[in-house]
């Protein structure tokens, strides 16, 4: 079965995107074959950089991330696309790889929920539908230079949309509320969304790619 959803995408745009997602798509997290095949230790010519134009984004990467990967960001206007999620943060990864020149580290994020039929707009979706479940998900790629294919790595926090509560300084935080928590993700201390989230999800599998792949990075002539 394929289920077919609309996305919340990105706020510049009309607010839903419409994919489809493979069978068992909406509940828990995955990676790609890609990220599953063990990479070999491989040098880098240099630190992966991030690359986003969402500071909130960059925010909770830093936060998340902390000191386990190093890297560096840089704020790129990439091209809004369409179409299935980990083909756009795919295509994000390649384009970003070769603008940057070396390993780069994207990522695409969604709020998904079912609908029945049309392209609503969420409020008028909260009003017309009994079924306000939802997911957020998070598609991290991990391109390792121009040319190279992306690996993804994929969270999933399952939610329902509710009416906004809480600061509302970062995109669809304050309507939705991940199942098990009575606050939405807009109320909730920032290290409890992290640890929670889609993005804290999604980023547990880069930190585990990177720590069993062993990249050595080779900048400044040092190594
Ligand atoms: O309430 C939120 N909680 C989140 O945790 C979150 N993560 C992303 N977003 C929003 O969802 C759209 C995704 O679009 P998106 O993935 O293309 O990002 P973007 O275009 O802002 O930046 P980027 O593509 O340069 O990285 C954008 O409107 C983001 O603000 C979030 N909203
Ligand atoms: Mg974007």
């Amino acid at each position: 079965m394929e289920g077919v959803l609309f996305c919340w995408a990105n706020q510049s745009l009309p607010p839903v995107r419409r994919i489809t997602v493979p069978p068992g798509g909406s509940s828990g997290q995955h990676r790609s074959a890609a990220s599953m095949s063990g990479a070999a230790a491989r040098a880098l010519p240099k630190a992966v950089t991030f690359v986003t134009g969402n500071a909130k984004k960059l925010e909770e990467v830093r936060a998340i991330l902390g000191s386990s990967i190093p890297f560096q960001s840089l704020k790129l206007d990439l091209p809004e696309l369409q179409g299935e999620p980990e083909d756009i943060s795919k295509e994000k990864a390649r384009m970003a790889a070769s603008q940057v020149n070396g390993p780069v580290l994207v990522e695409d994020t969604c709020l998904c929920f079912n609908a029945l039929k049309g392209l609503p707009g969420l409020n008028n979706l909260l009003l017309a539908y009994e079924d306000k479940s939802a997911f957020a998900m998070c598609i991290f790629s991990l391109a390792l230079g121009p040319g190279e294919e992306p690996m993804t790595f994929v969270g999933k926090t399952a939610g329902k949309i509710v009416p906004a509560r809480g600061p509302a300084d970062f995109g669809w935080d304050p309507v939705f509320q991940p199942d098990g928590f009575d606050q939405t993700y807009a109320e909730m201390p920032k290290s409890v969304k992290n640890q929670i989230s889609h993005r804290g999800k999604a980023l547990a599998l880069v930190k585990e790619h990177f720590a069993a792949a062993n990249y050595k990075v080779q900048n400044d002539g040092s190594a």
